[in-house]
């Protein structure tokens, strides 16, 4: 059986609005409901798990009441940052299960199809699968006292999600305590030694953040 744990247990911080971001409206609809729609059109079999901020889970069902969005998915509470509330995502997945779980940003709405298919597809084989995109500026380094060297941009990529995994490695690599450069899922497998195969993402897979990816978001969607 195949999985996607949709991580939106944060606070959104940097969007400093009221209400936590992956609730906010983009052409009419909480980000969330994007998101958990772009699945279910890859995949009407896969079993979706909603991450979600103990105290925001009223206020969702209200959302879902208002909007009429029926999906079927559990939800499991968030954690005290996005490896916690990944973690208690993976918990809802029997111990013995097989197949493969993506783990996605509540928070990015636009994965393309194409690009969840190669990540599910992919992880089938290779076990560990990063979706990412170019360098498409110049990039430079910062060192200690502020001075700047240019670096080599082909020798980096930019990270998306969804992360897809064999279910039983992942869930192992999660056993792991909590690291601040847990960043993402794939670091949390390489620490047990998995490096990730590396596929092309789509550029309009934006992680809303700030205000202004909000804008780009109102003109993707
Ligand atoms: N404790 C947390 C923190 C983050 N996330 C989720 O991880 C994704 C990426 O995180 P980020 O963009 O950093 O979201 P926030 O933590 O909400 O934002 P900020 O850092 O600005 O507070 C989001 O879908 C977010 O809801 C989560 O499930 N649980
Ligand atoms: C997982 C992630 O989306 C990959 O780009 C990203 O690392 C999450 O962002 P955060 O701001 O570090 O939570």
């Amino acid at each position: 059986m195949d999985y996607v744990v949709i991580v939106a247990g944060g606070k959104g911080l940097r969007m400093g609005s009221d209400i936590p971001k992956q609730f906010l409206p983009v052409n009419g609809f909480p980000v969330l409901m994007h998101t958990i729609k772009r699945f279910k059109e890859y995949s009407t079999t896969l079993k979706i798990i909603l991450v979600l901020p103990k105290e925001q889970q009223e206020y969702w069902h209200e959302l879902c009441k208002k909007y009429h969005f029926a999906a079927e998915y559990q939800i499991a509470d968030g954690g005290e940052t996005r490896f916690h509330s990944v973690r208690n995502g993976l918990a809802c997945i029997p111990d013995d299960e097989t197949g493969v779980v993506g783990i996605h940003d509540g928070v990015r709405p636009f994965p393309s199809i194409e690009v969840i298919s190669n990540c599910y597809e992919t992880a089938r084989t290779r076990k560990a699968v990063v979706p990412v995109t170019p360098v498409v500026e110049t990039l430079i380094h910062l060192n200690a006292d502020n001075k700047s060297t240019t670096v080599p941009r082909q020798e980096y990529r930019l990270v998306q999600t969804p992360q897809t995994f064999d279910i039983q490695l992942l869930k192992e690599a999660y056993k792991q305590p909590y690291r601040e450069d847990f960043t993402d899922d794939a670091s949390v497998a390489e620490s047990i030694g998995q490096s990730p195969t590396l596929i092309e993402g789509n550029r309009e897979n934006i992680k809303i953040t700030t205000p202004f990816d909000l804008l780009i978001a109102r003109v993707l969607a």
